[in-house]
């Protein structure tokens, strides 16, 4: 009878062999005395634990007094949607990230296996629909679903213990993977979100393959690190220094890090933070499996005291120097409207160690910078700031990065060309992109490629034509200062002869 048949159906076939037993019994059971009843329900119980080996857990969808989502259900539910869309026959499906994405979940009373460590186990899905007089062909809201998992009793530690903590990870770490990304920004001391949806990847990111390759190593080393961290007792946290002239991919790589590794973003407007205490607040209030970015800090932080004034001093130094270079101050805001924040470098770096990273874990902090020289030393040591990252110029190999993902192309007569120009010229990627963006609706590669051409040799005649002017001013400044010189060692000659002729007087009249 039972042939063909995995011994847990055996076994449930018995059990019910045993019910209908039961159920006789039932409709006896009137007519025996109390003590009798007792006595006949205890040996049967027995009777079938005997015979049915197999051990049932349930998981309720609703748990407690108030009925709240359970989550170890909806852990289960993401945790079985792999094995449902193999093995159920009959599927639900959900739409999760707005519309992007089908997560499909078995239906009421399927049932799906799973193994562990060599061992099988069962999923079945059913669903309790409460006693009510009226029929009613809709689903009504009191129906309580649950998910009943059923494993031989001779696995019991296995299962109890690590196969349950593994499907609640799995399963939370699947519902990460599905969930609608956000890009929180502070508004004063509050964050407020929108969906975040940059289609930037470290695929599409121009840099070289190596460099490229390390990053991504020591991101994804990261994610997975909780338990190293907690280990040596360490918050589970890590800080980006990404550095680099305007317009070499410093935003589009936190975009990519968050794609990769499915974080939310913070980005902190450290300008609009009243003071410390408003800092903290927010800090407190950002979730794990984030990247807090503060983009160009130099620009962000005005230090109050003492560091201040140094600091504004040394901006004027600063800005004297490199004179009409690229430079690209942005107005503070407390520049722009007069009132600005009290945030000191002191309680930035109590957020960046503080205890505050103790509540969950598994956080980025980014600062950008085009200055990394402007930084103060204590910001960007090393548990701070972890990794310094320099974003640059571009290359050869973050062309062909880029040639490839807007051109579709990996070789090209022009390529040596525009190799020997990358050499000689200072270009952003962003300023290549902009070459290899189509000019015609067929997006002609070979068009794009003789623009950049044209830009990289516009370039290059720039630059020499500007060092040649440094060159000559620099030429002059010394031939200024050595006339300088001359001229002041004429006058001191003469002051010289003027003082010795005063004295010669002065000894002949005496
Ligand atoms: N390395 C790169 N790879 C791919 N695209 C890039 C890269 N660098 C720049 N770009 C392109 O140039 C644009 C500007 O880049 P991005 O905003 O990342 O520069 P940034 O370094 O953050 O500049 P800023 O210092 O002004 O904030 C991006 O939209 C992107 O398309
Ligand atoms: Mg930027």
């Amino acid at each position: 009878m039972f042939i063909n048949m995995n011994p847990k159906d055996t076994f449930a076939q018995l059990g019910s062999l045993v019910g209908g037993l039961m159920f006789f019994w039932a409709i006896f059971q009137q007519y025996f005395p109390y003590q009798l009843r007792t006595y006949l329900e205890k040996y049967s119980h027995r009777l079938v634990n005997y015979v049915y080996p197999y051990i049932q857990v349930r998981f309720n969808d609703f748990t407690g007094e108030r009925l709240m989502r359970s989550e170890a259900y909806s852990a289960i539910q993401n945790y079985l949607s792999v094995n449902s869309s193999m093995q159920a026959k009959r599927l639900k499906a959900d739409i999760v990230k707005k519309g992007q994405s089908l997560v499909l979940s078995m239906d009421d009373h399927e049932e799906v296996a799973d193994v562990f460590k060599g061992v099988k186990l069962w999923w079945a899905s059913g669903k309790n629909t409460p006693k009510t007089q009226s029929v009613s062909f809709f689903p009504t809201s009191d129906e309580r679903r649950y998910y009943r998992l059923t494993f031989h009793k001779r696995h019991r530690d296995l299962i109890i213990g690590p196969y349950l903590k593994h499907v609640l990870k799995e399963g939370k770490a699947i519902k990460v993977r599905n969930r609608q990304r956000k890009l929180y920004t502070n508004n004063g001391a509050y964050w407020s979100h929108v969906v975040f949806e940059h289609p930037a990847t470290f695929q599409t990111l121009a840099m070289e393959p190596e460099k490229k390759k390390e990053i991504i190593d020591d991101l994804i080393a990261f994610s997975q690190a909780e338990d190293f961290y907690a280990r040596i007792g360490r918050a589970w946290k890590r800080g980006y220094l990404l550095y680099g002239p305007p317009g070499t991919g410093k935003s589009t790589m936190i975009a990519a890090m968050a794609n990769l590794l499915n974080y939310d973003i913070y980005d902190l407007e450290l300008t609009a933070v009243k003071d410390n205490t408003e800092l903290r607040r927010l800090l407190i209030e950002t979730s794990s499996k984030s990247i807090i970015v503060i983009e160009d800090i130099d620009c962000s932080l005005e230090l109050t005291g003492q560091r201040k004034k140094e600091k504004k001093k040394e901006k004027k130094e600063d800005q004297d120097q490199e004179g009409k270079d690229q430079n690209k101050e942005k107005p503070s805001k407390e520049d722009r409207d007069g009132k600005g924040s009290q945030v000191t470098l002191s309680g930035l770096l109590n957020f960046i160690d503080g205890l505050w990273s103790a509540c969950g874990g598994e956080r980025l902090i980014v600062f950008t910078t085009n200055y990394k020289e402007k930084l103060d030393p204590a910001l960007i040591r090393k548990g701070r700031m972890d990794k310094h990252i320099e974003l640059s110029y571009c290359g050869f190999e973050a062309f062909k990065v880029l040639a490839k993902n807007y051109l579709q192309v990996e070789e090209h007569s022009l390529f040596p060309t525009i190799s020997n120009l990358l050499g000689d010229t200072k270009i952003t990627p962003a300023d290549v992109a902009e070459h290899l963006m189509p000019k015609t609706i067929f997006g002609d590669a070979e068009i794009s490629l003789n623009s950049l051409v044209k830009g990289l040799e516009n370039a290059k005649e720039e630059e020499e034509k500007k060092a040649a002017e440094e060159e000559a001013a620099k030429k002059k400044e010394l031939l200024d200062k050595k006339k300088a010189e001359e001229e002041e060692g004429k006058k001191t000659a003469e002051e010289e002869t003027k003082k010795k002729e005063l004295l010669e007087k002065e000894k002949s009249q005496g």
